[in-house]
């Protein structure tokens, strides 16, 4: 796992602080404020009526809150929460054995739940819908399959990409909350929030500076605002002004628009070493050392809602905005291209 103290990716710097800064409920989840009130009517409905509410999707860019609301929807329901991944459920039987020990009501995360094998996904579709796995038991011509009744759970399924799952998996969801990058506001909500439980002194206009500076994302200014503070501890007594804020997001090469050095590599690689594109998604992640997963999940998402590049059936391409972001001229042949209305 990268080091990288601005990949939204890395859980591992100061993950404990990271614990301690997750919303431990609804009504202390900022932002988002559809999917949080849609999710809220869910949890009361099912709590009103005392049963097992549906099971919920969650998809979006990593760091906006998936595992956090997976948290907050088993601490909201009074229930235990069981976690697990895609990636580490490569056989059904390991799926099984989790199944089929949840305690009844207990909430299931999934997280990643599109990179989960084949078998162990058709087994989850008849787990969601009937409560029950089919468990093979031998091998060959005589292996019989034993129905297992398991408990009623809800499970959270966690996507970046809720566009890769099967139709038969995502419609076996009864809810699907679609997370957005944060508004400027709820980030400097969160913000002051953590550094009140840092014990971190700061004041607006500096939780201003490091909000927009998060790429839209909870634990990017999380993560800032811990190095923010480490810079002001060294290089300013302590005291963090928006001035130290900035100097210290500086320091990490994250720009004032929150692009950082892969959002800005990937800029680069396109307008500099592709002529503006376009150029396919492997070929990219390749000239920015990247797997290609990394530039499509964490880097694109952010960088063409900022208008910096498009997705075209021929592979991504730059827009003006990426050039003149990068202080360099726009070519007259890709001003011809955008002047063709693909802008
Ligand atoms: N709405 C929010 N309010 C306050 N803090 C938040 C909010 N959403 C996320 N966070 C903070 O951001 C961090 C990252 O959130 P979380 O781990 O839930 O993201 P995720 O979407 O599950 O990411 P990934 O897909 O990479 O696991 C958490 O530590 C939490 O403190």
């Amino acid at each position: 796992m990268s080091e990288d103290p601005l990949d939204p990716h890395a859980h591992l710097d100061d993950s404990a602080a990271e614990g301690a800064l997750r919303p431990p409920s609804l009504a202390e989840f900022r932002g988002q404020p559809r999917v949080s009130e849609q999710l809220g009517l869910v949890l009361d409905a099912a709590r009103a009526r005392g049963q097992v509410p549906d099971h919920v999707l969650l998809s979006g860019p990593p760091g906006l809150g998936k595992t956090t609301l997976a948290m907050i929807i088993a601490h909201e329901l009074g229930q235990p929460l069981r976690i697990s991944s895609g990636p580490a459920i490569q056989h059904a039987g390991d799926l099984a054995a989790i199944l089929s020990g949840l305690t009844e009501g207990e909430v299931f995360f999934l997280d990643e739940i599109h990179r989960m094998s084949r078998p162990a996904e058709e087994m989850l579709y008849l787990a969601m819908e009937d409560f029950r796995v089919d468990v093979i038991v031998g091998k060959g011509p005589g292996a019989t399959e034993i129905p297992l009744e398991i408990p009623r759970f809800t499970l959270v399924g966690a996507t970046t990409r809720a566009g890769l799952l099967p139709g038969p998996l995502r419609d076996r969801f009864g809810f699907t909350g679609q997370l957005d990058y944060y508004e400027a506001g709820a980030l400097v909500g969160i913000v002051a929030r953590s550094a009140t439980l840092l014990q971190v002194e700061l004041d607006t206009p500096s939780a201003e500076v490091i909000a927009s500076r998060s790429r839209g994302t909870p634990r990017i200014a999380n993560r800032l605002l811990r190095r923010v503070r480490d810079y002001a501890l060294v290089k300013a007594s302590g005291r963090i002004t928006p001035g130290v804020a900035a100097a210290a997001l500086e320091l990490y090469e994250v720009d004032e628009l929150g692009l950082d050095r892969l959002d800005r590599a990937v800029l680069d690689a396109i307008c500099v070493r592709f002529g503006g594109g376009p150029v396919g998604l492997s070929t990219l992640a390749m000239s920015v050392g990247e797997e290609t997963e990394t530039v499509e999940e964490v880097a694109e998402p952010y960088l063409i809602r900022q208008g910096f590049l498009m997705r075209t059936p021929r592979g991504r391409v730059a827009t003006r905005r990426a050039w003149n972001h990068l202080g360099l001229a726009v070519p007259a042949t890709h001003t011809d291209l955008f002047s063709t209305g693909q802008e």
